[in-house]
């Protein structure tokens, strides 16, 4: 379709034709019964009729908001039934200027901003808008509200802020649908006037009304009755003040500006604050949950991986291989094997240990038969001697030592040391030296805190009992841990069953630490899947949130993305503005998601003492996958948009 054809100095007349129109809705109601009519250029016709007559249905198809199903409708001659919705958006955006009774003003924007609507979506540059933006308040009175918002606009100024935006767009042929209908009687007046000087400078105006004195300023009246033109008037006394059609001023150029996008998606996403506050927090704490699972499961497999590479040096672990009475023997030998494990070479010392469940023990404070109702110590407990904790880099605090430890297992005397965090837990003294907890009801004095572990953090949060503690307790499963020299674990791994018992090697089990490394391998990938699976599934349901707010703010701006279409905007150029509204949103989730959940893994890594493991990549990607998914989430809701019937909208 040539755009000539649109053109009202094109030699084609009349300006509008219908031919035998017709309308209905899905419901049965026919608006539209066969409409004929000619509208010549430069003319100012009032459709009149009783309430459901088809005025307004009628205005909006001869404004492209509407379809007809039946009938032929010719603008300067051409036929716009057979236009594709592109033609038809050009058609809005050069041909029409729309005012409603409703005025649709963006309540968030600046009169500047509002009046500028129709020439941001014709594509005009911004020096040529600004001028006439600025000549359009002038004409409407509006000038020194150039910087107020809608919603601190009069209900009349607004009308008159609609009708500014509709004039400064110079298409030859405004319609207006009720423009007084909200109007008190100064404001209506001062509307007609307008209406009347526009049809003057030569604009064609069809306006639908209910108002006699708006019916009396046109040159020609057509009235409606059940969908169908009955009377076609122009009287006399005012044809003969008709206006000869003055040309268009319309000198100006136009191009598509992305910072026009831009600018409505920021202006749209600030105007909404709390809404937008409400989108940013989702995908921020998708993002959030993403970046610190990330980061913590990395720093906490670099630290695992830290602390096995060492041991994996110089550590074994011996155990008694299977059943539960070679455990016993085991136990009950222990220390000839021990002096026999000190003679091989290689070896610098050796400790026990056994883990105990704390659902098995009850641990408590006080006596448990004098106050039952206390709560037990829940972390975690263990049987060890003072070289296994030397081993493991464990310090005695207080006045306690690992020898006295030792010295009340050789005498029998139950004893224990507690971690600072145990003792914490159990509202001991730090040191707690003099103090006792009970384990099954046996007493056992504490005779000192346990401070640090480089080798076993846990310790921090256990209470490590002696053996003597545990006299008479059957299956307890100790574990043997030999420090070697350097590079020995290997070689000590097959000497050390034959040492202890060459007749019969299998009765013990060697571990190296190494073998770990492969388990923990394993148990990090599964944990780094988990991790992941999860995180993406909060990223999911945070986008889900993201995506039905903002399809809830597609509904609450119905009329704004009617009267946007109403003004020429394209499909595609509505949708891009909610896309990029979700882009913006989004890439502020996730900065701010990055920046909590790099700070979640910092904190939580200085508490536990752990070197944070931090990739710069990872803020990157978080900032990046919140924009992605900002506008995978403002898809639905752009093409909801997007889509829909203009008239519908319009009629809310
Ligand atoms: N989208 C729609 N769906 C169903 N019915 C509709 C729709 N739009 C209009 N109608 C019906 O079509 C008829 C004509 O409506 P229209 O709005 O054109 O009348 P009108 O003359 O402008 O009325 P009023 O003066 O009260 O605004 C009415 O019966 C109305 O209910």
């Amino acid at each position: 379709m040539a755009q000539a054809a649109f053109r009202t100095d094109s030699i084609s007349r009349p300006a509008i034709s219908l031919r035998g129109v017709a309308k209905s809705f899905d419901e049965g109601t026919v608006a539209l019964r066969g409409c004929d009519l000619d509208i010549e250029d430069g003319d100012f016709v009032a459709i009149v009729g009783a309430s459901g007559s088809g005025k307004s249905t009628l205005l909006n198809i001869i404004g492209t908001l509407d379809r007809a199903d039946e009938g032929e409708y010719f603008l300067h001659g051409c036929p716009v039934g057979s236009l594709r919705e592109r033609d038809l958006c050009r058609l809005r955006k050069e041909t029409f200027a729309f005012v409603f009774q409703e005025s649709h003003v963006l309540r968030e924007e600046t009169t500047a901003r509002n009046a500028a609507l129709g020439l941001r979506v014709q594509g005009i540059r911004r020096r040529d808008r600004a001028r006439a933006v600025a000549r359009g308040l002038a004409r409407v009175g509006l000038g020194h509200r150039w910087s107020t918002r809608g919603r601190h606009l009069s209900g009349g100024e607004r009308q008159r802020l609609a009708f500014a935006r509709a004039a400064s767009t110079s298409a030859p042929i405004l319609l207006a649908d009720e423009p007084t209908g909200n109007l008190d009687s100064r404001n209506g007046e001062e509307l007609i006037r307008q209406l009347r000087q526009l049809n003057a400078e030569g604009t064609t105006v069809v306006v639908v009304t209910h108002d006699e004195r708006v019916a009396a300023a046109a040159r020609r009246r057509i009235r409606i009755v059940d969908g169908e033109v009955s009377e076609d008037e122009a009287p006399p006394a005012l044809m003969s003040a008709a206006v000869a059609p003055a040309s268009q001023e319309n000198p100006r150029s136009t191009r598509w500006d992305p910072l026009d996008d831009i600018s409505d998606a920021l202006s749209s996403a600030t105007s909404r604050i709390a809404r937008s506050a409400m989108v940013v927090l989702a995908f921020a704490l998708g993002v959030a949950g993403l970046t610190a699972s990330v980061g913590l499961s990395e720093s906490a497999a670099a630290q695992v991986s830290q602390r096995i590479s060492a041991a994996a040096l110089d550590e074994v672990t011996v155990t008694a291989a299977g059943e539960p009475t070679l455990e016993h023997e085991f136990f009950a030998t222990m220390d000839q094997i021990r002096e026999r494990l000190g003679r091989l070479d290689g070896v610098r010392g050796t400790g026990v240990n056994a883990t105990l469940s704390s659902q098995e023990y009850s641990v408590t404070v006080l006596p448990p038969q004098s106050v039952p109702s206390q709560s037990r110590f829940r972390g975690e407990l263990m049987a060890a001697d003072g070289d296994w904790l030397g081993l493991q880099g464990a310090e005695a605090s207080g006045r306690g030592s690992f020898a006295a430890f030792d010295a009340a297992t050789r005498q029998g005397r139950p004893a224990a040391v507690i971690g600072e965090g145990a003792a914490r837990a159990l509202g001991l003294e730090s040191n707690a030296i003099g103090q006792q907890v009970w384990i099954d009801g046996r007493r056992i004095d504490v005779i000192g805190g346990l401070r640090g572990a480089s080798r076993a953090p846990g310790l921090r949060d256990a209470v490590v009992v002696n053996f003597a503690s545990l006299a008479g307790r059957a299956g307890l499963s100790p574990v043997l841990l030999v420090r070697t020299e350097d590079g020995y674990p290997a070689a000590l791994r097959s000497a050390i069953p034959l040492a202890l018992n060459p007749a019969q090697p299998g009765a013990y089990t060697v571990s190296l630490t190494a073998d770990l490394r492969s388990l923990r391998r394993g148990v990090s990938a599964d944990l780094a899947d988990l991790v992941r699976v999860v995180s993406w599934a909060l990223l999911l349901f945070s986008g889900l949130g993201a995506a039905s707010a903002m399809y809830l703010a597609v509904q609450s701006r119905s009329a704004e993305i009617a009267l946007r279409r109403a003004l020429g905007a394209s499909r595609l150029s509505i949708a891009r503005i909610f896309l990029l509204e979700g882009a913006v949103l989004g890439l502020g989730g996730g900065l701010l998601g990055s920046a909590l959940g790099v700070g979640a893994v910092v904190v939580y890594c200085l508490l536990q003492g752990w070197t944070a493991v931090l990739n710069s990549e990872l803020v990157a990607l978080g900032t990046g996958l919140g924009a992605v998914v900002g506008v995978v989430a403002a898809v639905y809701p752009a093409w909801a948009a997007a889509t829909g019937s203009i008239a519908e909208r319009i009629r809310g």
